[in-house]
């Protein structure tokens, strides 16, 4: 027998999800079943899907898939998707309260513009060619001179699936060239969706508390992806320790639609 499901698509710069409003907890969770909603050919077409459901004291909860079906750790830009997709469905007005893998998280909906508060981040570990933190999601942090010319698959799927990560449960590998200060360029190898996607939320904030401990910025830092434009803001509250991380940018909704699954 098959069923019919109601989604919505959004994309924050490029970074594209499926949105789900699974208040009645209704969908049928399973890896095979999202990975095929998330098929570039086969299905929808997304880096991620994302249920929305009810969550006792706070507005919502967001439950992030990757592209590969499995759950992820915190999406930034999907995150911020939740949130327009929340708004969009009345839930909240401007200001909202949710709660998300990595813990509770607040958001501003300002005309186009979702600001996102993250998780306070510590232990950043410099290496001598390479930061890893975590922010909501493992980052792995290397600056380059030429973000153009950088193979970030090749390289990006080797660090992703090497000796140092790969028995951790792998990481995200980002990319970066400074452009001048507290403004980067960044190109992003996604675990679970194994590839480069068009722009990552916990990716780009990781690179920018990677730029405060190497340069000293105190930001806002402007971050170019390939989808776009986001902007970083945060406080260093102790050596390497930040608070009042906020993930700036454009979440928009692309389409709604409805698929068939069996
Ligand atoms: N695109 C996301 C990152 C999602 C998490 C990641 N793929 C993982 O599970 O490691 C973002 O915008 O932060």
């Amino acid at each position: 027998m098959s069923t019919t499901i109601q989604f919505v698509k959004y994309q924050g710069t490029g970074n594209d999800f499926i949105l789900l409003d699974d208040r009645n907890e209704t969908f049928p969770v399973s890896k095979e079943l999202i990975a095929h909603l998330c098929h570039r050919r086969f299905g929808i077409g997304a880096d991620g899907l994302i249920l929305l459901k009810n969550a006792e004291g706070y507005d919502f909860r967001m439950v992030y898939f990757n592209a590969d079906g499995a759950e992820g750790s915190m999406c930034g830009n999907g995150g911020r998707c939740t949130v327009r997709f929340a708004h969009d469905l009345g839930i909240f007005a401007e200001n909202t309260r949710f709660i998300a893998v990595d813990g509770a998280h607040e958001a501003v909906a300002d005309s186009e513009v979702i600001k996102l508060k993250m998780s306070p981040v510590k232990g950043l570990q410099k290496q001598e060619s390479y930061d890893f933190l975590n922010t909501g999601s493992p980052h792995y942090v290397t600056f380059v001179d030429e973000v153009a010319k950088t193979e970030v698959v090749t390289l990006g799927r080797t660090i992703r699936y090497g000796d140092i990560f790969g028995p951790l449960g792998g990481t995200n590998v980002n990319f970066v060239e400074v452009v001048s200060d507290n403004h980067l360029k960044v190109r992003t190898y996604e675990r679970g969706v194994e590839d480069e996607t068009y722009s990552c939320g916990t990716g780009v904030t990781a690179c920018a508390l990677s730029s405060h401990a190497h340069f000293g910025w105190q930001g806002p830092v402007t971050i170019d992806t390939p989808g776009g434009s986001l902007c970083v803001t945060f406080q260093e509250i102790a050596p390497e320790v930040y608070d009042s991380i906020y993930l700036i940018g454009p979440a928009k909704r692309v389409f709604n639609g409805e698929v068939q699954v069996s």
